[in-house]
Order: C-alpha cells, then structure tokens, then sequence
C-alpha cells in the first residue's frame, strides 16, 4: 500500500493488486469510497486489518479530496445530523463488502464514537472559530485513518513478541517449526503481520528452524503471497504445502506448533478464519501440537457469544470452478472461512499478550477486552 499526505490534508492512497502478486506489481488508485469498496470487495486488497485500514483511508480520501463529495459536503455543512447521515451511509457501504471479519465494523464503531464526540465538542466550544462541521469531520476522519495505519504496524510487532515467547515457552523447543494458513503478513495488514509477524520474531531471535504454508484453496493466499513474503524474508526452512498436506506434515516431520490469523474471535475462543482452519486445527489436536491464534484486539468480537453468530462469507461459484478448473457449470459451495472451536485454540495472541482458557478449559475473551 503506498499512503501519503502532503499538505496536512491531501490524502493520497494506491494499493498493491494482490491478485497478481507474486506476478505481477501493480498500483492501483484510490480516490473515493466507490473504488475502496471495488478493491475489498474483490479481493484485491484483503486480509482483516488491511480490509478495514484501506476502508478508513478510502473514505477520508474521499471526504478530503473528492470533488463530488466535496461539493456535497458543503451543501450541507453546518447541518451536523446531516453530515453524520452521509458519513454513516459511505460507512455502511463499506461495512457490506466483506462480511465475516469483524476489524472494520469495529473500526467504524470506534470513528463514530469520535465524530459524535467532535461535534459535542464544537457545540460545547464558546471560541470564535470559524471551522465548520465538514472541516472537523473530514478532519477526524484523516486523522482517526492515520492512527488506525500506524496502531497497526505496533499492535504486529507486540504480537510477534508475545506469540514467540508463548510458543518457545509452550513447547520447551530452542528451534521452532511452525505450520501457517492463508496470508497473514504485511501484504494483509499494514506491516509486519499478525500470524506471519510471529514467525518474524522468531526468525529475528534466531529461533524459527521452519516454517510451512498452506497454499490455501482456493485462492491461494498461502502459495501467491505468504510464500512471497517467506521468499522476501528468506525464512528458514521456508516450504509450501498443498492444503491435504498438513497431516501427513505433522505425521512425519518435526512440527511445533501451527499459528493462524483470525477473522473474528467470538467471547468464547470460537475464532472464524480461512477456510481449512478447523481441518488444520483437528490434526493439530489429533497429534498434540499447540494451535494459536494471533489476531489484533480489533479482531475480537465479544458480542457474539460463539462462533455459530459469526456470517460467513460464501463465494461465488465461478471463483471455485476457475481455480479448481472444474467443468463450467458445476454447481459449488464456497465458504471464504470457518469456524475452529474453542476447545482447538491453544491460546489466543494479542498486542496485550496471549488469552489462554481457564482450568476448565474456557476463553474468557471480554475479561481482556
Ligand atoms: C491478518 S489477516 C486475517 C485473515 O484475513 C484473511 O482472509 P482473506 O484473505 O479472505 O481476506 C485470512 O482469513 C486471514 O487469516
């Protein structure tokens, strides 16, 4: 992603087309909210935090830079209600891209707690200013954009950290062999990656002896682009695996443990992820390795009481039939993720350190809330 904002209030943000990564390297421009949507939508830029990061940005570039916006912000401006109904609308667009990570609702849940406050905040305030409504607004939205790009890149570096304690500790090992889904590094984040952002704290502590991806069917975020980024980093013992393989993987060779992102991590510890996450937890169980998830506060949804709540995204046909190079036509079930249980996590990694269940077994996510 390459964001910049020259001038204090001139946003500007291109995104890597992740579709063609590892081919091809590609920009593309996003100058408004319509084109922010297209990209999630798409996939063309995803994974939860970046989903909701790319989201933020789009809609301040849009506030700030787009002169259709603009012309219809300033029609209204001085109507708080007003504006806050047009934010509000641009944020459920939004929000109905991709539904099953739960980041950017949480994200926009939090900007709207900081619009309402601003708008308190000038209603209250006696000075003269001759700032306008639109002006704050746009302001806060900039501002809240850039601080969720940057709280991210430090949330990816203290995941790292606790999660390769947690595993070095767990497993007693002075050299870790870790197994991994999907992509969950700086391609799907804003840097330094939650799952992948482990296996780089270890590989800089000197502890990571391997590391297997998934190509992750079917589109294959393991073999495009964790598998770039383990080429990038020159990860030890870096190897791609094709999804049926992680059995026989952890049958035959040495395996530690395997780490995951998330999508949504319920109250319980039922966390949604890439589909093939609950296949990959049931042999991590079968053959006691240490299954964690490593995921971002933003990513835990403690009003969904168990993973049965969480809407999973299904995909269409034709994404399968291409990829698969089925016959067209095949009728096709396509769920983007799944749901491991509770009783499958190991411990759950945040930027605040890992949730582990209690004696009997349990998460108690909203203690860490
Ligand atoms: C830190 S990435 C979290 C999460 O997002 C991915 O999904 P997608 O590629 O469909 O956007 C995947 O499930 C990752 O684990």
């Amino acid at each position: 992603m390459r964001y910049t904002n020259d001038g204090g209030q001139n946003p500007r943000l291109k995104v890597l087309d992740q579709l063609l990564v590892p081919h091809e390297k590609v920009y593309i421009d996003v100058p408004d909210v319509k084109m922010a949507y297209t990209v999630i939508k798409t996939m063309q830029i995803r994974g939860a935090p970046l989903i909701a990061i790319v989201a933020l940005l789009g809609l301040s570039v849009d506030m700030n830079t787009n002169a259709h916006s603009i012309e219809e912000l300033d029609k209204i401006d001085g109507d708080a209600t007003a504006i806050l109904l047009w934010i509000r609308d641009k944020m459920e667009y939004l929000k109905s891209s991709r539904p099953t990570a739960v980041n950017l609702a949480n994200a926009l849940q939090e900007l709207d707690k900081a619009m309402e406050e601003a708008i308190k905040n000038m209603s209250g305030s006696s000075s003269s200013t001759t700032t306008t409504t639109k002006e704050v607004l746009c302001k806060v939205v900039l501002d809240y954009s850039e601080f969720m790009l940057e709280r991210d890149v430090n949330d990816n570096k203290a995941i790292g950290k606790f999660g390769a304690e947690a595993i070095l500790k767990k497993t007693g090992k002075d050299k870790i062999s870790l197994v991994t889904i999907c992509n969950t590094g700086s391609l799907a984040t804003a840097g330094y990656g939650t799952a992948l952002g482990v296996a780089r704290s270890l590989q800089k502590m000197e502890k990571l002896e391997s590391i297997s991806a998934l190509e992750t069917r079917p589109y294959n975020q393991g073999s495009r682009l964790t598998a770039f980024e383990i080429l990038e980093e020159g990860m030890p013992g870096g190897q791609l695996i094709c999804d049926s393989a992680a059995g026989a993987l952890m049958q035959t060779k040495k395996v530690d443990a395997c780490v995951v992102g998330a999508d949504r991590v319920c109250a319980n510890g039922d966390t949604a992820n890439k589909i093939g996450t609950y296949n990959l937890s049931i042999i991590a169980a079968f053959h006691k390795i240490p299954f964690y998830v490593a995921a971002p506060i933003t990513s835990l949804d403690i009003t969904l009481e168990s993973g049965k709540s969480i809407p999973i995204e299904e995909r269409s046909s034709e994404e399968l039939i291409s990829s698969s190079k089925a016959p067209a036509g095949m009728p096709c079930w396509n769920p983007a993720f799944d749901v491991t249980p509770d009783c499958n996590i190991s411990g759950i990694i945040t930027e605040k350190g890992v949730i582990y269940p209690d004696a009997d077994g349990k998460f108690n996510v909203k203690a860490f809330v």
